[in-house]
C-alpha cells in the first residue's frame, strides 16, 4: 500500500513537470514575438517556413507621386516672391508717398527700378507714364498711386504674351519635343523634372532624353525625377554624343505615343563656340524627326545683367521660345523679368520659388505684380 503511494505521488510530480515544460516554452515563443514587434505597429504573422522566399525578397515598388496642380501656385508661393522682392515695392511706394513729388523723388524711382535689374529702356517708359498719369490725375491718395504703380509695371510686362507651353508637336504628328538650354547650374536638369511634373499634373505622358552626357550624374538625377512620377527616361554613358542620346529620345517618345518628350542638354558657357555648334547640332538632328516645339532658356535670376548676355547668346543659336526663370526666391532683382523678355523678345512662362519638386509655377503677369507691390505690406 505504501508503495502504491509513493507511486502515485511520483507520476503526479513527472506529470505536473512536463506540463511546467511546455508551457514555458509555449511562454517564452509568444514574448519574443512580442518583443520583435516594432511598438505601435499591428504585429505581423512570421511567414510559414512553406512560403517562397523570393517572394519575401521582391523589393517594394516606389511609389509614383500626384505632382501638385498647376493652377494657382504662382499664388502659394507669392509670399516667397514678396520676401525677396520686398526692397522693390516698399522702397516705390514709400517714394510715391513722398511729400512733394518733384525731380529728385522721381529720380529716386528711376534709381529703385534700375537697382531691380528693369533695364533703362523700361525703367524710363514706366517712370515717364507713372509721372504723367499722377500729375494728370492729381491725385495723392496711396491707393490709387498703388494702382497707378501696378497697372504700369502690368503693361510693361506684356500679359498678352502666351505663356503656355507647347504639347502638340507643330508638325501635327509625334510628340511635342521641347528642348531645355542655359549655362551651367541654371537649373536645367532639375527644370527638366519639374516641367514633368507641370505636364503630368496636366494628364500629359512625358517622357525625358538625358542629353547631358557632359555631367556624370546629370542623367542620374533625371532618372530620379522620372521614377517619382513614372515618366521613362532614356540616356546613354557619360560621354556619349549629346545629340544621338536627344535623336533616340524623340524615337522612344513617338514609338511609345508620349505626348511630350523633354530633352535636357548639357550646361554651355555662351562664350564657348564648339559647345554652342554642339547644342545647335543637337536641334538639328532632332529635327530630323520633326520640327522642335519649344526650346525653353533656363535662367538663374540672381545672375543679373549676365544673365541677359547669356539670353542674347542663345537667342542667336537656338531660337529660343521660352524663358524659365529660377531661383527668384534667392533673388531681389524681380525686375529681370521685364529686362529679360524684352531682350528677348519671348515671355517668361516658368519661374522657379524654391527648391521643392512643385516650387515651380507658370508665369502670371497679375499675381507677380501683386506679390512685389502689395507683398510689400507683409
Ligand atoms: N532656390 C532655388 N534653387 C533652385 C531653383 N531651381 C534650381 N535650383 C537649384 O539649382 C541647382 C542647380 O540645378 P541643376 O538642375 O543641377 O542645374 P543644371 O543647369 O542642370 O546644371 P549643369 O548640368 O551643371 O549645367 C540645384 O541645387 C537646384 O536645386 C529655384 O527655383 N530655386
Amino acid at each position: 500500500m505504501d508503495n502504491l503511494w509513493i507511486w502515485l505521488v511520483a507520476a503526479v510530480v513527472v506529470i505536473a513537470a512536463i506540463a511546467g515544460i511546455a508551457f514555458g516554452v509555449r511562454a517564452s515563443r509568444s514574448k519574443s514575438a512580442e518583443v520583435e514587434a516594432p511598438a505601435g505597429e499591428p504585429q505581423v504573422e512570421a511567414p510559414k517556413a512553406a512560403e517562397p522566399k523570393a517572394e519575401a525578397a521582391k523589393p517594394a515598388a516606389p511609389a509614383v507621386e500626384v505632382p501638385e496642380p498647376v493652377e494657382g501656385r504662382l499664388v502659394r508661393l507669392r509670399s516667397r516672391l514678396a520676401r525677396s522682392n520686398n526692397a522693390l515695392g516698399k522702397g516705390l511706394l514709400a517714394l510715391l508717398a513722398s511729400d512733394k513729388l518733384d525731380d529728385d523723388v522721381w529720380d529716386e524711382v528711376e534709381e529703385t527700378l534700375l537697382t531691380a535689374d528693369v533695364g533703362i529702356a523700361d525703367t524710363t517708359a514706366v517712370v515717364e507714364s507713372l509721372r504723367e498719369r499722377v500729375k494728370v490725375l492729381g491725385t495723392r491718395d496711396p491707393e490709387e498711386l498703388r494702382r497707378l504703380l501696378k497697372a504700369e509695371l502690368t503693361a510693361v510686362l506684356e500679359p498678352e504674351l502666351d505663356r503656355s507651353i507647347a504639347t502638340v508637336s507643330p508638325s501635327g504628328e509625334g510628340p511635342a519635343v521641347i528642348l531645355m538650354v542655359g549655362v551651367n547650374g541654371s537649373g536645367k536638369t532639375t527644370t527638366c523634372g519639374r516641367v514633368a511634373r507641370v505636364l503630368i499634373a496636366e494628364d500629359k505622358t512625358v517622357l525625358m532624353g538625358a542629353a547631358d552626357t557632359f555631367r556624370a550624374a546629370a542623367a542620374e538625377q533625371l532618372e530620379t525625377w522620372g521614377s517619382r512620377v513614372g515618366a521613362k527616361v532614356v540616356r546613354r554613358d557619360a560621354g556619349a554624343d549629346p545629340a544621338s542620346v536627344a535623336f533616340d529620345a524623340v524615337k522612344a517618345g513617338a514609338e511609345e505615343g508620349a505626348d511630350v518628350v523633354l530633352i535636357d542638354t548639357a550646361g554651355r558657357l555662351q562664350n564657348k563656340a564648339g559647345l554652342m555648334d554642339e547644342l545647335g547640332k543637337v536641334k538639328r538632328v532632332v529635327e530630323k524627326q520633326g520640327p522642335v516645339a519649344e526650346t525653353l532658356l533656363v535662367l538663374d535670376a540672381t545672375t543679373g545683367q549676365n544673365g541677359l548676355q547669356q539670353a542674347k547668346v542663345f537667342g542667336e543659336v537656338c531660337d529660343v521660345t521660352g524663358i524659365v526663370l529660377t531661383k527668384l526666391d534667392g533673388s531681389a532683382k524681380g525686375g529681370i523679368v521685364i529686362a529679360v523678355q524684352r531682350q528677348l523678345g519671348v515671355p517668361v512662362k516658368l519661374v522657379g520659388l524654391g527648391e521643392g519638386p512643385d516650387d515651380l509655377a507658370p508665369f502670371e503677369v497679375g499675381a507677380f505684380v501683386d506679390a512685389i507691390v502689395d507683398g510689400a505690406e507683409s
